[in-house]
């Protein structure tokens, strides 16, 4: 046992309990904006129903790497993005694929909620009905329940789901913004920061959440928090000026890393 271990304490999941085959597989990812490099030679095997959790200083490249996965990058007119991006074997840059069908299967959380000015149904249905998944208004109420349930949110707000959604506390609304992604039945879910707006009690409730989640989906979570990294998931990668210097299990990513660069960022030297 080192210092870290006494620091950081991780959730018991062991690798045995995680699935190891690759959902998503990056190779030679390069991102850049304009001129600027901000991801180098990003290889990276992200593994299915497991969550990975992104670390490393402010600046480093976590985010741009992070909406590489669902092509939300084509949405910055400068960003550029080269190399190989594959989930379940297809790749997500090919001229063929549909951005938005893409986003529905990979759905995104970001880190301030924000939820449609809209009810809290309406917040959750609008997914499910521009992508035809309900064709009677009976099914459309299925899926937003199920959704709810899913996202913890179903016995706060089942009396009151024609309210407005912006009306719900901050960890509510994430919640509810978790709701929104589930309902498009995505196969993989990415967090940026999710709960860097949310108090404490809120913050616990959407990492129990995440810890529910991946029975289900593949979750990948950017996090400035090395507690909740520890806490949440089983695999960590370490970013650093748009490198990925380190993945590896978490537990050992956070008792026993093998790059230097992930020691001194998880023992507060920099970053
Ligand atoms: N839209 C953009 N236009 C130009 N440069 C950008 C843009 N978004 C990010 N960058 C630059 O790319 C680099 C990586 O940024 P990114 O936000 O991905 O890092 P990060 O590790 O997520 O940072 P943080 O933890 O502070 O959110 C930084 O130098 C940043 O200034």
């Amino acid at each position: 046992m080192n210092n870290m271990s006494q620091t950081i304490s991780t959730t018991t999941t062991t690798k045995a309990d995680t699935m190891t085959e690759a959902k998503i597989s990056a190779r030679k990812v390069q991102v850049y904006y304009g001129e600027k490099q901000a991801i180098r030679d990003v290889d990276i095997d992200i593994r299915q129903r497991t969550v990975t959790a992104f670390i490393g200083p402010s600046g480093c490249g976590k985010s741009t790497f992070l909406r590489t996965l669902n092509r939300m990058n084509d949405t910055i007119d400068i960003c550029r993005v080269e190399g190989s991006i594959t989930i379940d074997g297809e790749n997500i840059y090919d001229p063929k694929v549909d951005p938005v069908q893409l986003r529905a299967k990979v759905g995104m959380v970001f880190q301030k909620p924000n939820p449609f000015p809209k009810s809290i149904y309406e917040n959750v249905a609008y997914g499910p009905r521009i992508h035809g998944l309900a064709s009677k208004k009976a099914d459309l109420d299925e899926i937003v329940a199920s959704a709810l349930q899913k996202a913890g949110l179903w016995n706060e707000v089942k009396d009151r789901l024609n309210e407005s959604g912006t009306g719900l506390s901050g960890g509510q609304q994430q919640r509810l913004c978790i709701a929104r992604a589930i309902a498009v039945s995505p196969e993989i879910i990415l967090m940026d920061e999710p709960c860097s707006a949310l108090d404490p009690i809120a913050t616990a409730k959407v990492e129990e959440l995440i810890h529910e989640l991946r029975t289900n989906f593949t979750i990948v979570i950017v996090t400035h928090s090395m507690q909740q990294a520890a806490r949440v998931s089983q695999r960590t990668a370490m970013f650093h000026l748009g490198l990925l210097v380190e993945e590896n299990d978490t537990d050992k990513m956070f008792t026993n890393p093998d790059d230097q660069r992930t020691q001194d960022y998880i023992m507060g030297r920099f970053g």
